[in-house]
């Protein structure tokens, strides 16, 4: 006879296949390893990221987490002694061909951090930074993609009567909804969060959780956290990194229900991390 358990595990598993069936992938890490100088970060990693889904990153402090983000957009290369071999393809590109334009993965591709960092401007200038930069001058058309960014990041009821005021002035949580709005305004495809709800209080990061519920409609977000019931609240997949390597990565429920590997159970259960 089948227990509630086993049925739990047949749609898991059931989900897993139409889930494979249904979804594009957006990106594709192939064998991808890095180095800082001699130390070795990220072991042969292989990871399909599914479009206009939740990704979440799990694993203890140390293993890798946010190198394997920052490797995503080629932040990472800011760090001079990095070395990296294996493929990132981004929509079927190879990110790290010596032909690709890393300034059209940025704008693609955008990136919110675990402190909140406005710029030292106001509410409306931090939302229109990026569209500036990219040569839009037009008044008309920076204020409504600043509306429409603020209200993409769930903020302009909050802030609509004040978008002259410094963004300094807002709260933690409001100034990294700000930091969301600021990135939505480049109109990305791909949302990478490092952490974001970390320096948050409960209800500022219930906000953001459900931002990123909104939000994946319309993007593909990967997303850094340390607290794993946020992963298993907030996201499609999720992967288990330990020591640089991808012990699992799975759909979120069969991750944290059915773990395939003991140190995933073990890491889930908080036997370690
Ligand atoms: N700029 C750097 N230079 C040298 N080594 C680095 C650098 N950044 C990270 N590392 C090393 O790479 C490994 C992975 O670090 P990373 O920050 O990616 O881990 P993490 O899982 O995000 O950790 P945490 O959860 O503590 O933020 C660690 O051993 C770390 O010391």
């Amino acid at each position: 006879m089948n227990t509630a358990a086993d049925s739990k595990h047949v749609s898991i598993v059931n989900a897993k296949k139409s889930d494979q069936a249904e979804t594009k992938t957006i990106y594709s890490v192939q064998n991808f390893n890095l180095w800082y100088g001699n130390n070795q970060a990220l072991y042969d990693v292989q990871m399909d990221i599914p479009a206009n889904k939740v990704t979440a990153i799990i694993g203890p402090s140390g293993c890798g987490k946010s190198t394997f983000i920052k490797a995503l957009n080629r932040m990472v290369e800011l760090v001079p002694s990095v070395r990296m071999n294996g493929s990132i393809y981004y929509d079927g590109k190879d990110i790290f061909r010596p032909k690709y334009k890393v300034e059209d993965l940025r704008t693609r591709v955008g990136m919110v951090f675990q402190n909140p960092n406005p710029f030292p401007k106001s509410i409306y200038e931090n939302v229109v930074y990026g569209p500036k930069t990219h040569g839009i001058k037009n008044k008309k058309v920076l204020n409504e993609i600043a509306k429409k960014s603020l209200k993409g990041a769930a903020l302009w009821d909050e802030v609509k009567d004040r978008l002259q005021e410094n963004a300094f002035g807002l709260s933690g949580g409001q100034q990294q909804r700000l930091c969301i709005a600021r990135c939505l305004a480049i109109e990305p495809d791909v949302i990478l969060m490092d952490e974001p709800t970390s320096a948050l209080d409960p209800i500022s990061t219930s906000k953001i959780e459900e931002l990123v519920q909104t939000l994946k409609k319309d993007y593909s977000i990967a997303i850094v956290t340390h607290n794993m019931q946020q992963a298993a609240r907030i996201s499609d997949k999720t992967a288990f990194f330990l020591n640089g390597e991808v012990v699992e990565y799975n759909i979120t429920d069969k991750l944290f229900s059915y773990p395939d590997d003991k140190r995933t159970e073990d890491y889930i259960t908080g036997r370690f991390g």
